[in-house]
């Protein structure tokens, strides 16, 4: 029998629950765990030795396997060609990569050993689903040692236009190795026309339905596939946490104020340094908002071997002090900023609280915090999702948030303002819009849709689609100054 064989770099590892936030491994997770299947990836570990074979566990329906990265491939491609350079060019931020031919080198290296240990495990009939920038040219390799398995591919982190791809040192060995694949999956329409072009300009055909392309003697076929999450789980798990102790004794330390959430990995695409800039500017503006308001920032540390990531980490750390230093008062803290990892229990717990969430990066694949944040409001009394509009996230959400542009520092101030003021029957009509679709598109529907499409009995074109609406945004992109330091880079203008 034909089974499911997922691959990515983070695997939601069953004993190592509470392990690092990712909403990769938090949807992989949800999709998987009742369909059954293997997930084949990194284990989280750097040994000394590059492992022989995975090690392979069990759990319920699922089988994991999973192997060891020396210090080496860690460095090269982990911190190095993944984190480096395909996840700032990929995010619109060429100005933030740094390209090394030792760090490709690593890249390939680590990728060609996961196909080696791929080979053993997978049969012809397997069907294989690879997953992000890390893996990007698996299939290449897969396909050079003889594989016809349908594999298929999901990026879940933006598509920039071709122009930014090119300006990927060797593209051709990874967004175009691409092309390997039978089916690639993107988050948003605007996503997966910025692929359709940039093959176009490597001399691919496109088919004349539009659902793919012919390049290199085969075809690619291309799909909008939002990644979601288990929406009835969610809302279920928020109902129960906002009944705990813990979650209680936050509600009690509020006293009374209105809570302004925001749960974002410490990464420099969520646009942290940004949104406390307009948080700072909407204190300043809005002194009848003291003592009234407590905007809590959870923020666990991430990719913390990274340059960007550390200055990201010192800035915002200064920032947060800054803030609260010239607001605070004796029994008023403005700002909790806070460098932990909570479970999505206690998660949930935190969002039912919270009259507005601020999701505001400055460029998303999708961003789960979002829809979490939704699913997990109480209908009656909803909060308000401030959402940046480029967020993959927009495209379903738009209609029901309060859509912000992330450089816009008054902008999102304002944005802040309407939310808190928001009148009941708003909040309630904006937070069905947003629960309609989440319950429609939720977690096993996005597998369900991918896999669908990826099987070679249900072509692309029959599978189960809901019409959404379109997000048409594009930025334009600011050119690296060639005077200021790294450091600067990150910062929001006039920091
Ligand atoms: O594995 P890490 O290096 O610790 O990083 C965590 C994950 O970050 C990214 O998540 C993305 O996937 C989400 C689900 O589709 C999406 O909502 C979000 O917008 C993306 O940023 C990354 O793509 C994953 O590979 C990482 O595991
Ligand atoms: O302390 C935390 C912070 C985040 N998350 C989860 O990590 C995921 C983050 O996914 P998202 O798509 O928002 O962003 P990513 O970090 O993948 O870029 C979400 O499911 C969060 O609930 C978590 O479990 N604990």
């Amino acid at each position: 029998m034909s089974r499911i064989v997922v691959v990515s770099n983070r695997v939601a590892l069953p004993q190592r629950s509470g392990g690092p936030a990712g909403g990769l491994a938090v949807a992989v997770n949800a999709a998987l765990k009742d369909k059954g299947g293997i997930w084949f990836g990194w284990s989280g570990r750097v040994a000394p030795e590059p492992s022989d074979a995975p090690e392979v566990t069990h759990h319920g329906a699922m089988t994991y396997a999973v192997i060891d990265l020396t210090t080496e491939d860690y460095q090269e491609y982990y911190n190095g060609f993944a984190n480096r350079v395909l996840w700032p060019v990929l995010h619109y931020r060429v100005d933030l990569s740094e390209f090394y031919r030792s760090d490709l080198s690593g890249y390939i290296r680590v990728n060609r050993m996961f196909a080696e240990h791929l080979a053993k495990i997978i049969r012809p009939d397997d069907v294989v689903w690879i997953h992000d920038y890390h893996m990007m040219p698996l299939a290449r390799y897969l396909r050079e040692s003889g594989h016809q398995n349908r594999i298929g591919f999901f990026l879940h982190i933006p598509m920039p236009p071709a122009d930014i791809i090119q300006a990927l040192p060797q593209h051709s060995e990874t967004v175009g190795a691409l092309a390997s694949y039978d089916l690639v999956g993107f988050q948003t329409e605007g996503d997966k026309d910025n692929f359709a072009r940039y093959l176009e300009t490597r001399g691919g055909q496109p088919t004349p339905d539009g659902t793919g392309c012919d390049i290199g003697g085969r075809r690619v076929a291309f799909g909008v596939f939002p990644v979601a999450i288990e929406t009835g789980a969610f809302v279920r798990r928020a109902r129960h946490a906002s009944r705990t102790r813990f979650v209680k004794a936050f509600h009690e330390s509020l006293m009374g104020r209105k809570l302004i959430i925001g749960v974002d990995r410490l990464d420099y695409s969520k646009g942290i340094p940004n949104r406390l800039d307009a948080y700072e500017h909407f204190l300043r503006t809005g002194p009848e908002w003291h003592d009234r308001v407590a905007y809590v920032q959870i923020t666990p540390k991430s990719r913390t071997d990274v340059p960007e990531y550390q200055e990201m980490d010192r800035y915002v750390s200064h920032k947060a002090g800054q803030i609260n230093g010239a607001y605070a008062d004796v029994s008023w803290t403005p700002l909790r900023y806070v460098n932990r990892t909570y479970s999505r229990s206690a998660l949930a717990g935190f969002y039912r609280l919270a009259d507005v969430a601020l999701v505001t990066p400055l460029r998303d694949g999708m961003n789960l915090v979002a829809k979490e944040f939704v699913a997990a409001q109480d209908p009656a009394d909803p909060g308000v999702l401030v959402l940046s509009q480029f967020a993959g996230a927009a495209a379903e959400l738009g209609t029901g948030a309060v859509l912000v542009n992330p450089h816009d520092t008054e902008g999102m101030a304002t944005a802040l303002r309407r939310a808190l003021d928001m009148p009941l029957a708003e909040r309630r009509e904006r937070h069905a819009r947003m629960m309609r679709i989440l319950e429609v598109r939720d977690i096993d529907c996005w597998a369900e849709a991918f896999l669908a499409a990826l099987s070679p009995k249900e072509p692309a074109t029959e599978r189960r689609e809901i019409a959404l609406p379109r997000a048409a945004i594009r930025s334009v992109v600011r050119p690296p100054s060639p005077t200021s330091p790294w450091s600067s880079r990150l910062m929001p203008r006039g920091a």
